[in-house]
């Protein structure tokens, strides 16, 4: 820093030799009119280069921008300042080349000095530079790119422009043309002259509102279009971004982002693009008129336009801060709000709406904070301004009365001054405005951007697909690992080296404890992820080459929790679909036993399911699921937890609707008794396949899906889900029995009462019970059964539940387990 002001001080005491030089010359040689303007710019040019040698001597070849804006200043303000005194200059006094002055170069030399100083203390923040360096570096280059996003438009723009221009031309006249009017009202003028001068006045006044009016309107109409095609790409590319991204981002953000921030970006460059080319044409047009009118009161309405940008300046870097504060506030809240608007039962149920006020008072609070923080800033930032252009005033106010006790200045040149001085203020505020608010829309149209421009992470889908697709699916070594975000460091290996295969017109199940990866293969099959290591086939193909809408055409995957829009059942069954098909709806809803259901709706398909299906229940939630993949025929059918609340029936009925077709079915349950049915029955377990076989294959071989099984029974919530299933009516059978052979067998009466007279021998197999009183609801209490009691049902060993009529029952399936399982029984 001392260096640099050690260089600034050779400079400077250099300049003023070369300025002393220059007055010695001229007296001397007396050129005419002291050498005129060509004098004056030679001089200047010789001046730059000397003093642009010395600053690299004095630097060792490095001046820095600092010395070389000071240097340019010293060489090109003179000569500049002087050719415009020369076009302001009136004809009756004509330009007689610069008096010799050595004060006045001393004068320019510190001139210089304090602009450079203003220049780098306040208007060039080196810090909020140093700090957004990457996106005030690019700010040019982000401004042309969204420029292009108005090509579409350029007719409507250069039109809008164009009649900016007229209008503005316009606007400017109008002060002169006033001037021309007052002039006129003398006595002494011809009507006629005043009449001229009024509808001159008048034609330019028309014409200021009809091109103002255009040019609103055609940057109104293609900002709207700006900002439709800008949220349509956002929103696509949006869309296209793998599942971690939306997993880190949250929704809060991107909608703020797809909103407030496209909004922004498109009032930034046509709006104050609009302003900016308004005031600067308005202005250079007023400072020619005013400059011609006296230069000296237009140097001290100019001079406040320096002092202002300091001021905005400094204001505009704070703002900035608070203002990307208070947007990240807002995203925080909406976001809040919506999680809890959306988790409303949990909420109820948790008793949690105060720690939810208080959660959303917290948040208020901190954005009121921020907001106070703005405020302040802003009435400071007013306070500031108000002060320096009073300032300004009285200046103006003291050199003006000067001016006109000297007769440079005629009362009536005044006024007219005073006409143009007022807009001319609100157009440099304006400039000045638009200039920082453009400058604080970097960050945002740099955030914009970085969205548009993020390619998803996941691989592209090829355009693979096949008029037939068999369905065989095969994981190959597949490992999978979710992404860690920034608050875990490492997350554990969900998938590690599992090879699999799904055969078409077999049913695979998937079981394992939670946590074991089941979720993750159906995520992987959906390409919601990528597998770190092997491969995914279908029918011998990777996964990612089909094209992805063939692939969700022929794949179907139905999870637990359905996703259900506002609108009808039909809607949400038919989502997606080209056409409408009802008859074949009606006929799948029939054959998964869901019909009845719906038909008891109050409009049936026309019932509206409220949001995310809160009207419905829960099973008819999970039919309409189903139903939406059946409509569409895949070839392979995903049930990740697809039926677990539905009843037994429907549970058997969707189960035997997706197995017909030859189609390829993956079950992912934790009822057991949903995949024993499966021809082949995959066991995970922390990420790996532990077992693998058929139902009878995984019971004899009595490892993890029969000690699985046998938990589970022995578990309450078995229990439960028994009451589940509603109420047990007379002539219903109960069987627990770990026999298979015992399964889906029916028994008579006679049966049962053998059965309680002769219970089987130890070690007991099998426990059955007969429900032979009205209607009753299975309990943990209750006793219904021949001495039975559900306490000692609880204690019971044998994982099977089985519910049927005693009507479909041949009495000799009784006597045969009878003579299996009870030997006293022989001879009934
Ligand atoms: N989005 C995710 N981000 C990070 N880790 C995840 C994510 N989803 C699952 N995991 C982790 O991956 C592992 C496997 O989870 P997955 O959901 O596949 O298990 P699952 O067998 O389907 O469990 P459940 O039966 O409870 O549904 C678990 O350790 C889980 O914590």
């Amino acid at each position: 820093m001392e260096e640099l002001a050690t260089c600034a001080l050779f400079v400077l005491v250099f300049d003023l030799a070369l300025g002393w030089t220059y007055w010695i010359l001229v007296l001397q040689l007396q050129p005419p009119d002291r050498g005129g303007l060509l004098w004056l710019w030679g001089f200047g040019a010789v001046k730059w280069i000397t003093l642009h040698y010395l600053s690299r001597i004095l630097t060792a070849g490095k001046p820095g921008p600092v010395l070389v804006r000071l240097v340019c200043l010293l060489s090109l303000l003179w000569p500049v300042t002087e050719s415009a005194l020369m076009v302001a200059s009136k004809e009756d006094r004509p330009y007689t080349g610069p008096p010799p002055d050595l004060s006045a170069v001393l004068f320019r030399a510190l001139a210089s000095l304090l602009a450079c100083v203003v220049w780098e203390r306040g208007l060039y923040d080196e810090k909020s530079a140093k700090r957004k360096k990457p996106q005030v570096h690019g700010a040019g280059q982000l401004f042309r790119r969204l420029l292009q996003f108005f090509k579409p438009d350029w007719f409507y723009l250069c039109t809008a422009f164009g009649a900016l221009v007229v209008g503005v031309i316009c606007d400017a006249l109008i002060p002169l043309y006033q001037g021309e009017v007052i002039d006129m009202m003398r006595a002494s003028m011809v009507e006629v002259d005043f009449i001229l001068a009024v509808t001159k006045l008048a034609v330019v006044s028309l014409s200021s509102a009809m091109f103002s009016g255009t040019r609103g309107g055609l940057f109104m109409f293609s900002l709207a279009r700006l900002n439709r095609r800008l949220k349509h790409l956002l929103f696509h590319t949006l869309l296209q971004q793998e599942i971690q991204f939306f997993e880190e981002k949250k929704s809060g953000q991107l909608s703020s982002r797809l909103h407030s921030d496209v909004d922004r970006m498109g009032r930034t460059v046509a709006l104050n693009a609009n302003v900016l080319v308004r005031s600067v044409v308005k202005t250079c047009l007023m400072l020619v008129v005013m400059v011609r009118l006296s230069w000296e009161l237009t140097v001290l309405t100019v001079l406040e336009m320096p002092l202002l940008g300091l001021v905005q300046n400094k204001y505009t870097t704070l703002s900035t801060e608070l203002k990307e504060q208070i947007q990240a506030h807002h995203a925080q809240i909406s976001d809040q709000v919506l999680q809890t608007v959306s988790g409303i039962e949990t909420v109820r149920s948790f008793n949690a709406e105060k720690v939810e006020i208080q959660r959303y008072s917290a948040a208020l609070e901190q954005l009121r904070q921020v907001k106070r923080q703005y405020g302040i800033y802003s009435s400071s930032f007013t306070f500031i301004r108000r002060i320096v252009s009073l300032g300004i005033r009285i200046l103006f106010l003291v050199m003006a009365r000067r001016l006109l006790q000297n007769d440079q200045l005629s009362i009536g040149s005044l006024v007219t001054f005073l006409l143009y001085q007022k807009p001319m203020s609100s157009n440099l505020r304006e400039i000045m405005y638009g200039y920082g608010e453009t400058k604080s829309t970097v960050g945002i149209i740099a955030n914009v951007f970085t969205y548009l421009d993020r390619k998803p992470k996941s691989q592209t889908a090829g355009n693979l697909a096949p008029e037939k697709l068999e369905g065989r699916i095969v994981f190959e070594n597949v490992s999978f690992t979710y992404a860690s975000t920034s608050a875990e460091k490492t997350t554990p290996t969900a998938l590690k080296s599992v090879s699999l295969e799904l055969r078409p017109g077999k049913m695979t199940a998937l079981v394992g404890p939670s946590g074991s990866g089941k979720t993750t293969c159906v995520s992987l099959l959906k390409r919601l992820y990528e597998p770190q290591e092997g491969r995914i086939l279908l029918d011998g193909e990777p996964l990612h080459q089909y094209d992805l809408t063939y692939l969700h055409k022929k794949m179907a995957v139905v999870s637990q929790n359905p996703v259900l829009f506002c609108g009808s059942l039909k809607y949400n069954i038919e989502y997606g679909l080209k056409e409408s098909n009802m008859d074949t709806v009606q006929e799948a809803a029939a054959r998964i036993k869901a019909e009845s259901h719906f038909s008891e709706l109050n409009n049936g398909y026309d019932t509206d399911v409220g949001e995310s299906g809160g009207k419905l229940s829960e099973g008819l939630r999970q039919s309409i699921a189903v139903l939406r993949a059946l409509v569409r025929d895949p070839q392979v059918i995903i049930l990740d937890e697809a039926t677990s609340k539905l009843d037994v029936h429907a549970q058997h009925a969707v189960l035997e609707e997706v197995l017909s077709g030859d189609r390829t079915v993956l079950v992912v349950a934790h009822q057991l008794e949903t995949v024993e049915k499966a021809d082949h029955i995959i066991y995970l377990e922390n990420g790996q396949i532990v077992e693998e076989g058929t139902h009878q294959d995984l019971m004899n071989k009595r490892g993890r899906y029969y000690s699985l099984k046998e938990e589970l029974f022995h578990s309450e919530g078995n229990w439960s889900r028994l009451s589940e299933k509603g109420p047990l009516y007379s002539g219903h059978v109960c069987c627990f029995s770990s026999d298979l052979s015992f399964r889906n067998r029916s028994f008579s009466p006679r049966f049962w009462r053998l059965w309680s007279r002769h219970p089987p021998a130890q070690p007991a197999a099998s426990r059955c019970i007969h429900v032979d009183s009205p209607p009753i609801t299975p309990t943990l209490t209750t006793s219904y059964a021949h001495g039975t009691s559900s306490v000692s049902l609880l204690h019971a060993t044998i994982p099977e539940l089985l519910l049927s009529t005693v009507e479909l029952v041949p009495d000799r399936e009784a006597v045969a387990f009878l003579k299996d399982g009870c030997p006293e029984a022989d001879g009934i």
